[in-house]
């Protein structure tokens, strides 16, 4: 990375406990434009839980994280085992709705988006009717369409075919020219692309 690459997100002695048993940490770690950050460990270790505490969605967490501020990266986008799709709305829809709320990464669309995660011809069909797959894929439709720098992306790799794998290590790729940075977790199953620069294993840092 160069060393101009502004951060994206800082974490610093981040802990997190149920039951007053420690799941990880302390931790260190960053994240700046153009860098992806795997994160890796055995089922149950508690990526999904990191991630959830970084993107705010899980509260209870000791230590720092600081963020680049929305203004200048967008809102953080975190891609869920839920891809948080209203299945009553066709896979259009899902992504203007998104677009309405968040607003539109600058040099695409909802078109070039769906055609770009192999959806075209689906646009019209309600989101509850497609498969696991398909679903992830308008997940995927929706990171590239929003105007997030910063991305969480919860194990993005499952319910993939090999073909929709390589799609999200192209998409990631892409994202990080762009200068984006990116949080990845992932059980080790799935080849990331040559994109990864560090990895974090949880379960043995502690
Ligand atoms: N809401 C919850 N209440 C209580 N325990 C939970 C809750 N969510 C997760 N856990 C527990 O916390 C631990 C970590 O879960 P987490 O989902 O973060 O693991 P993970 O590394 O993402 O696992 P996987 O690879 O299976 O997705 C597990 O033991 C899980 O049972």
């Amino acid at each position: 990375m160069p060393d101009s690459a502004p951060l994206l997100l800082r974490a610093h002695a981040l802990e997190f406990a149920r039951n007053e048993e420690r799941l990880f940490g302390p931790l260190e770690l960053h994240v700046a434009g153009g860098e992806a950050l795997l994160i890796e460990g055995h089922n149950g270790c508690g990526k999904t839980t990191l991630l959830r505490v970084l993107a705010g969605l899980l509260g209870g967490a000791h230590g720092e994280i600081c963020m680049a501020p929305q203004a200048e990266v967008g809102p953080v986008l975190f891609l869920g085992h839920l891809l948080g799709l209203k299945g009553e709305l066709s896979v259009e829809e899902n992504l203007q709705y998104a677009m309405h709320l968040q607003g539109c990464r600058a040099g695409t669309d909802v078109e070039a988006c769906l055609a770009e995660v192999g959806l075209q011809g689906l646009e019209d069909q309600p989101a509850r009717t497609l498969s696991a797959g398909q679903r992830k894929r308008l997940g995927l439709a929706r990171m590239r369409l929003l105007p997030s720098r910063l991305w969480l992306l919860d194990e993005p790799f499952a319910n993939l075919d090999l073909e929709g794998i390589a799609l999200v290590n192209r998409l990631v790729e892409r994202h990080l020219a762009e200068g984006g940075g990116a949080l990845i977790t992932s059980h080790g199953a799935y080849a990331t692309g040559a994109y990864q620069t560090r990895v974090l294993r949880l379960g043995r840092l502690q």
